[in-house]
Order: C-alpha cells, then sequence, then structure tokens
C-alpha cells in the first residue's frame, strides 16, 4: 500500500471521503433542518455545507497530516468526535499507474481545496420542495388565494431540479497547479438494471485522464452555461458578447463544469469575481485532464497556492476545446477585461 504515491492514495482517499460527504448533504435534506447561516450579501451555509466540510477536512488530515488543505466554510475546526472519520480508498483508483511526473510529490507540496457543497443556494431552494413532501400541504398552497396555478406549477417543476445542481469537490493542487480533482453529485439520479442509483463521483488526474462520466464532445450549435443565481451588468454583458444560441443558467462551478464535459455546454462564462480557488481547483484539475481549459477572463491561469487570494477576481472562462476557448476569449471586450482586473 505504501508504495503506491501518495498522489495517487490522496485521490483514491477523495473519491471516498467525497461519497461520504454526499450522503452527509443528503441526510441534512432529509432531516429537514438545513440551520441557514448568513455569510454575505447572496452568500448562505447550511448544516450541510459546515458537516460535509468536517468530514473531508478530518479524514483528509488524519491519513495526511503534512498536506495544506484549505475549505470554503470558517468555523470548521476538527472536533474530537470520530464519526466522520473515513479511512477507505476507492480500490480503481488505488490500482491507477502514477504518471511519471507526479511519483515524486511528497505531502508537504500538496495543497488541497475543499468545497464541501457548491451550490448551496441551489440546495436551499431545492429544499422548498423536499420539506413540504406531503401532497396535502401542495393541495392546500393550491387553493391559496394569492397563488396562481402557473406560479404554482413552476414552482413545484423548477425546485425540485435545482438540486441536481449541488456538488461536492476537492481539488488537488502541486506547485501552484491542479493535478487532480473528485467532482462528487449527491442527487445525480441513475438507473442500472432494476436498481435506482443516486449520487456519482467524477474524477480526473492529469496525463491519466477522467472516469465516472462518459466524456461527449460540445453541442453543434454554441451553448452557455453561468451563473443562475449571481449574475450583475458586467456579467450579462460578458454572455451577451458571446453570440450564443442559448444560455444555460445553472448552479454551481461543478455543474457548470460536468455541462461541459458531458456535452450540454460549450463555454463557461462568468464575469465577476464570486467563485472562490474552492470553486475551481477541482472542476480545473478535471477540465485540463480531459484535454479542457479553465481560465479567468483574462486568459490566464489561476495559481492555487495556499497564500494564493481566495477569490477569482478575473472571472472565469472554459470549455473542454481549445478553439472554443479562444473564441470566448477573443469575443470579451477589453473595457471589460479592465473593468475586471482593476
Ligand atoms: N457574488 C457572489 N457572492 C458570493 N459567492 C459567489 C458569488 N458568485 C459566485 N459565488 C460562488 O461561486 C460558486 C458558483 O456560483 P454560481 O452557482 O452562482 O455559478 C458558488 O459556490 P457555493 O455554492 O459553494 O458557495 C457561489 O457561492
Ligand atoms: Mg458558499
Ligand atoms: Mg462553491
Ligand atoms: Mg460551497
Amino acid at each position: 500500500m505504501s508504495s503506491v504515491p501518495v498522489l495517487i492514495r490522496l485521490l483514491a482517499s477523495s473519491v471516498s471521503v467525497a461519497n461520504r460527504a454526499g450522503k452527509i448533504v443528503r441526510d441534512v435534506m432529509s432531516k429537514g433542518e438545513l440551520g441557514i447561516v448568513e455569510k454575505g450579501k447572496d452568500d448562505y451555509q447550511t448544516e450541510a455545507d459546515r458537516s460535509a466540510q468536517r468530514c473531508i477536512i478530518a479524514s483528509l488530515s488524519a491519513q495526511y497530516p503534512k498536506i495544506n488543505i484549505i475549505g470554503e466554510e470558517d468555523g470548521n475546526q476538527i472536533q474530537d468526535s470520530n464519526e466522520y472519520l473515513v479511512m477507505d480508498s476507492d480500490q480503481e483508483i488505488l490500482a491507477i499507474n502514477c504518471p511519471e511526473s507526479l511519483k515524486g510529490v511528497e505531502e508537504k507540496d500538496i495543497v488541497v481545496w475543499v468545497d464541501p457543497l457548491d451550490g448551496t443556494a441551489e440546495y436551499t431552494q431545492g429544499a422548498l420542495m423536499l420539506k413540504r413532501d406531503s401532497w396535502e400541504h401542495w393541495k392546500s398552497l393550491l387553493s391559496h388565494p394569492f397563488i396562481s396555478m402557473k406560479w404554482y406549477l413552476s414552482l413545484l417543476q423548477s425546485n425540485y431540479g435545482f438540486l441536481e445542481h449541488v456538488t461536492v469537490l476537492i481539488g488537488i493542487s502541486v506547485n501552484e497547479r491542479p493535478v487532480a480533482g473528485v467532482i462528487h453529485q449527491p442527487y445525480y439520479k441513475n438507473v442500472v438494471g432494476s436498481d435506482k442509483i443516486i449520487g456519482r463521483t467524477i474524477w480526473g488526474l492529469q496525463e491519466v485522464g477522467v472516469g465516472g462520466f462518459t466524456l461527449a464532445p460540445p453541442p453543434d450549435s454554441l451553448v452557455i452555461t453561468t451563473t443562475r443565481s449571481h449574475s450583475n451588468a458586467i456579467v450579462e454583458n460578458a454572455l451577451q458578447v458571446m453570440n450564443a444560441q442559448q444560455i444555460l443558467r445553472v448552479g454551481g462551478a461543478g455543474y457548470k463544469v460536468l455541462q461541459l464535459l458531458e456535452g450540454k455546454a460549450s463555454i463557461y462564462v462568468f464575469a465577476s469575481p464570486g467563485c472562490k480557488k474552492w470553486d475551481t481547483c477541482g472542476p480545473e484539475a478535471i477540465l485540463s485532464a480531459a484535454g479542457g481549459k479553465l481560465t479567468d477572463i483574462l486568459g490566464n491561469h489561476y495559481k492555487y497556492g495556499a497564500s494564493e487570494s481566495r477569490p477569482n477576481k478575473t472571472g472565469v472562462l472554459a470549455a473542454v476545446y481549445e478553439d472554443l476557448h479562444s473564441y470566448a476569449l477573443s469575443r470579451i471586450p477589453q473595457e471589460l477585461k479592465d473593468e475586471l482586473a482593476k
């Protein structure tokens, strides 16, 4: 076991712990007590964000004490309790042949960025649907004098779907570059034979490739994926200049990169300083292992060293194909780049 290079072991542990974190996310939702805390404008934290982060950080730091692990949520000091410790490792990952360039990586060279729940806005809005799951409740809402049938139906349809946008993100960086990552989707639904399976885990490793899903080419027409809950005038301006056929507005950086990987969208455009290093490290690692590219709106790569500032100040621009990325970059007006860079 110890002959397996630390980077492979860490990725195998990250896959296992992300699965467990996803279960925590679902369990908090089923209990119905979300414990929402407002961190800032349009910026919330729930009990699921806190507990999933505790699980991931406690488990990884117990096994890899010298790795620098940075999580999104504050106030998350590891507690005495061992209830959340996950010591399992994904066997498929453990069997991977480590690329030569990563064999000599030591714990002290690694920085891990953890987003325990990406798409918190969508998680809390999806809760509205699940919490009030009794038919009696929905029936009584329908007869309410101020609620129209149209509003009622859209509420019913849309809120449940938001939960699919939720992901757990673990990004592994070495020498400031993301080299491996995990995106776990706790509410992904799949049917295999007669079994209904909930949740899936996508991984990527530099020079090896990706797993946990089927990579697909981008759509024939230009489809943009972007934020649905953190837009503003500059964000909209950057979308308009792309000349796209369609704009998909979905939650989470992880989910948007998944849409690129699965051929649902051509480019991810977000001209805002709102995303942080934990939003992009894991997704960028997977996207680049699949041959894609994630940069800021100016076309520069972010650095993932522990001392880097948390916000991705100059936005996000990503695609599975280099030429789509270059196209998007060429459409962004200089004034917009200057506005974000100032
Ligand atoms: N204006 C803003 N303020 C705070 N967080 C923002 C933000 N814009 C984007 N983000 C964060 O970036 C991630 C992706 O955003 P979006 O879903 O809007 O594309 C979310 O991560 P979390 O859900 O992990 O907090 C979100 O909180
Ligand atoms: Mg958040
Ligand atoms: Mg996030
Ligand atoms: Mg988060």
